[in-house]
């Protein structure tokens, strides 16, 4: 557990703000985990300590790793260790009434924002709404109230956006529900406003320490900066090359605001890269060496030259997937490694269900992240919006979705009736099904069934809050609306058999979450909503990672197959098209930085485009690798290689052996 001289300086540094600046791989993280340890050691009391992760996953992870060195030490579960979301959600709950919240509102997901936007803006096609919730996204981003977009707009159709922002506004504090972009904009809005508020949350959280700053946005520097005060008691750490996430608003110029909202902010470097070997090393300088430079930077490694990086044209997507499957099936046996491993990480989601396929066909387990989440599947949005009405019975698209699914007789034209109701009366529907002027719009067949539904989630409620555990809630919860059945009705065999599987993973897992956090069931809703940000779920299994670059973010693995490096992919189109080059660089920078020992490059010669086949250039970004790194397969056939990776004919030779088998 050892630390360089730099990073001890950084760990022991706290006479002001300091930003670690550094390359990939430098150990700005461990320097974070180090650091809260340090302080604790120091007597700092853990609940006066906060990081920032950007991932939940992370989160976990060096909540993990500080346990793991301070054992015994029950009080650092007191850590905030969270992303900026889950903080906000934190914040907000504590101070919900100064904001005319509940404390139990809801946490709506981009598509529940995207049904309401629908709703508001009325029959136009969905690229039309999606642009509008891009643009209040925006808005919200760079703190920019509805009031003051409409007095902005400069055309009519920026008008009209600022005017469905409004109706959107007021309708999500209608239902009592906040969106991502409201966990950090109320906060900022309350602690600009509040300053009690902001008073007892700059006692209760003493030190601020961040991980990948560079990614952090507007709002989020803001809420940073209120929190942090002007004497700046962080430390930040970030890599200007690996900034990704401008397209979600993401601002590597917080790194300069840094420097000038504090003076006295001291900067460290670290050069030395302890993660990956020297020729991996050399190609991601090589590389980025081709972008702008806004801070110097140099890395080097101690770790040996290493394998080259091994760059391989395919036939095809098919052909890509099928070899890249059976050289990690036949590398894990040669070397005896674990399938934890190996990553296959590409640029868009859509890329990674060849791959999923050939992995099933080998019994290779995996994990899949960065694409849709567990949590986003449709069963699992089933139940939680059962869970958010139980908890908040105010959230209309909670409400809508669990009292249609599974159908119960009841129908649109009722619920038009009564959303047009509630509507009229400023009160949510569920509110108005007891209400007794409804009985005159609605006929008693239409009415009973919405009281019985009403009463049944009362009840379910009443039981979650008298602490009952959440297992025997969940599993009468299920079987009272026979879920199951609905599923195997609605849906063929496989298909039901994987949900209701996904549903009861999911069960066990809130239950199990329950228990460890000492938590009811009602307080994990926001957390649960919270998990679709990003990632899935916490699987500990030994499996390969499949995950897109985006996801990959931070972390590292022995050996990394960077699949479909063509133009049009890595760099996407659109980017091209839109100038936006450098950020495709840093991505595929951050890609190139996660590997170990070491790198697989392969792009396709040709791909299917509907039902033609379109011929794919390699990626402009292979040929900036420099050659000196490389071994290139590419004008081989792929084959019939003689680099010392077995062709495919001989490696499936290899995987029929007895005792071979995988799985
Ligand atoms: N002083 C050190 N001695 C030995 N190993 C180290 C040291 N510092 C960091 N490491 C190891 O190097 C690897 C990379 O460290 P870390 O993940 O903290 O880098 P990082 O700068 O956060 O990378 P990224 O930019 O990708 O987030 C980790 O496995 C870490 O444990
Ligand atoms: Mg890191």
């Amino acid at each position: 557990m050892s630390l360089n001289p730099r990073q001890i300086e950084a760990v022991r540094y706290l006479d002001g703000p300091l930003l670690v600046l550094a390359g990939a791989g430098s150990g700005k993280t461990r320097v974070i985990t180090h650091k809260i340890a340090h302080l604790v050691g120091r007597g700092c009391a853990p609940k006066h300590v906060a990081a920032i992760t950007f991932t939940n996953k992370a989160a976990r992870e060096m909540q993990e790793r500080i346990g793991a060195m301070a054992p015994g030490n029950r009080a650092v579960r007191e850590l905030t260790i969270s992303t900026f979301h889950a903080l906000g959600v934190r914040i907000l709950r504590g101070e919900a009434a100064a904001l005319g919240l509940k404390p139990r509102f809801s946490i709506l997901d981009a598509d529940d924002a995207f049904a309401i936007l629908a709703q508001l803006i009325g029959s136009v096609d969905k690229q039309t709404i999606r642009r509008a919730q891009w643009q209040i996204s925006s808005w919200k981003n760079a703190l920019l109230s509805p009031e003051e977009a409409e007095k902005q707009a400069t055309d009519e159709q920026h008008a009209t956006l600022a005017r469905a922002y409004r109706q959107y506004d007021l309708t999500l504090r209608a239902y009592q529900a906040v969106d991502f972009d409201d966990l950090i904009g109320l906060p900022v809005q309350l602690f600009s406003e509040h300053a009690d508020a902001l008073g007892r949350w700059r006692d209760r959280l003493r030190y601020f320490l961040i991980d990948e700053y560079q990614d952090t946005n507007g709002a989020q520097y803001r809420l940073l900066r209120l929190l942090c005060g002007e004497a700046g008691r962080f430390t930040a750490v970030g890599d200007d090359d690996q900034a990704i996430y401008a397209w979600r608003g993401a601002n590597v110029e917080n790194l300069n605001t840094l420097q000038t909202d504090y003076p006295q902010l001291k900067v460290i470097k670290l050069e030395q890269n302890y993660r990956s070997t020297g020729r991996i090393l050399q190609a991601a300088n090589t590389l980025i060496a081709n972008n702008p430079k806004l801070f110097e930077k140099r890395l080097w490694s101690e770790l040996g030259a290493g394998e080259p990086v091994q760059v391989t044209a395919m036939k095809d997507e098919e052909h890509e997937a099928e070899s890249v499957v059976m050289r990690i099936a036949a590398h894990r046996i040669q070397h005896r490694t674990a399938y934890a491993d190996y990553a296959i990480l590409y640029r868009g989601n859509h890329q990674a269900r060849v791959f999923e396929q050939y992995l099933r066909n080998q019994r290779i387990p995996y994990r899949l992240s960065g694409g849709q989440s567990f949590f986003e599947r449709a069963e699992i949005k089933d139940l939680t919006a059962y869970l958010r009405l139980v908890a908040n019975v105010d959230d209309d698209p909670a409400f809508i979705r669990a009292v249609t699914t599974p159908r119960r007789g009841i129908g649109p034209q009722t619920l038009e009736a009564l959303g047009a109701y509630a509507g009229e009366r400023h009160m949510s529907m569920f509110a108005a099904v007891y209400e007794l002027g409804l009985a005159s719009r609605l006929k008693p067949q239409q009415l009973g069934p919405l009281r019985t539904f009403c009463d049944f989630i009362n009840r379910i409620g009443h039981r979650a809050e008298q602490g009952e555990p959440a297992r025997d809630v969940l599993d009468d919860l299920l079987s009272a609306i026979d879920y199951r059945s609905h599923l195997f009705d609605s849906l063929d065999t496989r298909d039901a058999e994987t949900r209701w599987d996904n549903v009861q993973k999911f069960t066990a897992w809130l239950a199990d979450k329950a228990e460890a956090d000492e938590k009811t069931l009602l307080e994990l809703t926001q957390t649960v909503a919270l998990m679709n940000l990003l990632e899935g779920r916490n699987d500990e299994s030994d499996a390969v990672s499949l995950s897109t670059i985006h996801a990959a973010k931070g972390l590292e693995f022995p050996y990394v197959f960077l699949v479909g490096v063509e133009e049009d992919i890595l760099p996407h189109r659109e980017s091209v098209e839109a100038g936006k080059i450098d950020e495709e660089r840093r991505l595929m920078y951050v890609a190139v930085t996660r590997a170990q020992k070491q790198l697989f490059v392969s792009h396709c010669l040709k791909r299917r485009r509907g039902k033609e086949w379109q011929t794919c250039e390699p990626s402009r970004f292979i040929a900036e690798l420099g050659e000196e790194a490389i071994r290139s397969g590419a004008k081989r056939d792929p084959d019939d290689r003689s680099d010392g990776i077995a062709s495919l004919a001989a490696l499936k030779a290899m995987l029929a052996k007895p005792g071979n088998a995988t799985g």
